[in-house]
């Protein structure tokens, strides 16, 4: 088999994605697409140079809709990151991420492509919602990193804190990708112990620390890129090997009737299931919350001309 995976979108994070596939040697052959046809190849020729370093090959496409019917997955990272609103509010990308979807989306269809399409650009859960209204697909197809990036982010914290290693920590941030998401701290472990049986934390500081981690690299760099390209590789990884790895997505919740951040087992199909979480009421009533705040958000997105 030929490990095909389509990049849509190849800036700071595309790019990253697209480096983090080859010096992994996770495909055989990677597409990559950008509206600035012009960036997409001088990026491909840059990652065709690192080969000759490398133990494994990847072959590299450029801007060629009709290689993606061969695809696995699809990463879509494709937008405008100078439009996030000021305090690094994603929703300040909802009018030039629904460009780009509307833009790609006949594009996408018409490739005859048949994988599993996976959305980084913002808002993302909202974008998940979006494309899977566009394209009527099955829904198990169409997911997004949604908290999976803030779940990072709560590990880092929590590591930091109680002075362990960030991969010993377990458990989910949930939720919108924005500032509706919250820590399910009742998921939350280190190894196999529950971060309850630590003493006294500061819950709110920690919390506050993820969902606030994009913002303080935002802030100066002006862009993110390591953890989210690192994310959707592992996302991509697990699909394309049909490894039934459980991560935090924005898919589809049937009892919440939208896409949003909750675990979801994926495999080659795309979302395989979804892990039945014990949260607690409060934890419950944050969760609907933030599912009001998408689909809010989403009717913001679905009224733009
Ligand atoms: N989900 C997450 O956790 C997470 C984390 C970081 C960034 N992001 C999001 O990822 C997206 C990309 O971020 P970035 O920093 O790479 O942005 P960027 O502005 O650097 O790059 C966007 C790229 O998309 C291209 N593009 C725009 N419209 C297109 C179209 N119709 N077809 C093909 N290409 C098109 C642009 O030419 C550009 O190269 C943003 O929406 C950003 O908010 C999400």
């Amino acid at each position: 088999m030929t490990r095909t995976v389509g990049i849509i979108g190849i800036g700071h994070v595309g790019v990253t994605t697209a480096y983090t596939m080859v010096t992994k040697g996770l495909a055989d052959r990677l597409i990559l697409i950008d509206k600035q046809a012009d960036r997409a190849a001088a990026e491909a020729l840059d990652l065709a140079d690192a080969q000759a370093g490398l133990p494994t090959f990847t072959q590299l496409i450029v801007n060629d809709y009709a290689a993606l019917a061969d695809a696995e997955v699809v990463i879509f990272a494709a937008g405008d990151i100078s439009q996030v609103a000021a305090g690094g509010d994603r929703n300040g990308e909802i009018a030039s991420t629904k460009l780009a979807i509307d833009e790609v989306a006949p594009q996408l269809a018409q490739s005859g492509f048949a994988g599993v399409l996976i959305d980084i650009s913002n808002p993302c859960d909202v974008a998940v919602n979006y494309w899977q209204q566009l394209l009527g697909w099955k829904r198990q197809r169409i997911l997004g990193t949604g908290t999976g990036l803030d779940t990072y982010r709560m590990r880092r914290a929590v590591a930091e804190k109680l002075g362990v290693n960030l991969a010993d920590v377990r458990g989910y941030n949930l939720g919108e990708h924005g500032a509706s998401q919250f820590t399910a701290w009742s998921t939350v472990y280190i190894n196999s112990t529950a971060i309850t049986a630590y003493g006294a934390l500061d819950y709110a500081a920690l919390a506050e620390a993820s969902r606030q981690g994009g913002w303080q690299i935002f802030k100066t760099k002006h862009y993110t890129n390591y953890g989210i390209a690192t994310i959707a590789c592992e996302m991509a990884a697990a699909v394309i090997s049909d490894a039934r790895r459980v991560f935090p997505c924005a898919c589809w919740d049937e009892t919440a009737g939208i896409s949003i951040g909750h675990p979801a087992m994926l495999g080659r199909a795309g979302v395989l299931s979804n892990p039945e979480l014990a949260l607690t009421a409060a934890e419950k009533t944050q969760y609907q919350h933030s599912a009001a705040t998408i689909k809010a958000n989403l009717a913001t997105m679905q009224a733009l001309p």
